[in-house]
């Protein structure tokens, strides 16, 4: 049995949009989301401190998941439900700080080194990452594809885990079926002609998470 050394998460966080503003985290709450996640890239603490207090706002009002992305220390000052950082983050995070305010973490990987690191760590949940291409994000590795995932997912057994990286619609139903808890997508839903039906679409393939 996976224990974290963090609360724990439901191994099925579900669908799970990943976006950069509140209106995006109100409208995807209103629709149904109950995992979440604020990514704000590159600002100052106090430009975004605003943001994250009323995204923090919105997940309490919805019982919902919200992670705050990079910014663990407003995480922490105001209360998320979890924090969600990569690699390179953690060596500049105080995770004893983040484990005592109580709140979630999430940690990303690439490959079965970062996956150790990781599981040092014992977070939350582990992301695996990126699946597929993806224009989101400048990733220095190649797409780790299906049939790494799949494995990564045998290796990880009952610890919660999320798929990110280049996952539409079509491509959802592969995903899940590697046994992965939770798909992570930001273009499937921000850049679809209609988000609110795409929204609606991965919602009935990934489910909204278990409580
Ligand atoms: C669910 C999820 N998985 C992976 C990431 C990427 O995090 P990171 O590697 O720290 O990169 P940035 O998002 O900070 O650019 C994520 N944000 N969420
Ligand atoms: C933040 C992040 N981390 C790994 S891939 C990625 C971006 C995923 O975006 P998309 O779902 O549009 O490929
Ligand atoms: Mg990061």
């Amino acid at each position: 049995m996976y224990q974290p050394d963090f609360p724990t998460v439901p191994f099925r966080l579900g669908l799970y949009p990943v976006v950069d503003s509140v209106d995006w985290i109100a409208r995807l709450l209103e629709a149904g989301v109950r995992t979440i996640q604020l990514r704000i890239k590159d600002k100052q603490d106090d430009e975004v401190e605003a943001d994250i207090i009323a995204a923090i706002a919105l997940g309490q009002r919805y019982n919902a998941r919200l992670f705050i992305n990079d910014y663990w220390r407003l995480a922490i000052k105001h209360g998320a439900y979890g924090v969600h950082l990569g690699q390179e983050d953690l060596e500049q995070t105080d995770l004893d700080a983040i484990r005592a305010a109580g709140l979630r973490l999430g940690v990303s990987t690439h490959d079965d080194m970062e996956i150790d690191v990781a599981l040092a760590v014992r977070p939350s949940y582990i992301a695996l990452g990126h699946v597929f291409p993806t224009q989101t994000k400048q990733m220095p590795s190649a797409p780790q594809g299906l049939e790494q995932l799949a494995t990564h997912i045998a290796r990880l057994g009952d610890t919660p885990t999320v798929a990110i990286g280049g996952i539409s619609i079509a491509r959802a139903p592969a995903v899940l079926a590697t046994g992965v808890g939770s798909i992570a997508v930001v273009s499937a839903i921000t850049q679809a002609p209609d988000w609110q039906a795409a929204t609606a679409q991965l919602l009935q393939l990934a489910g909204a998470g278990d409580e």
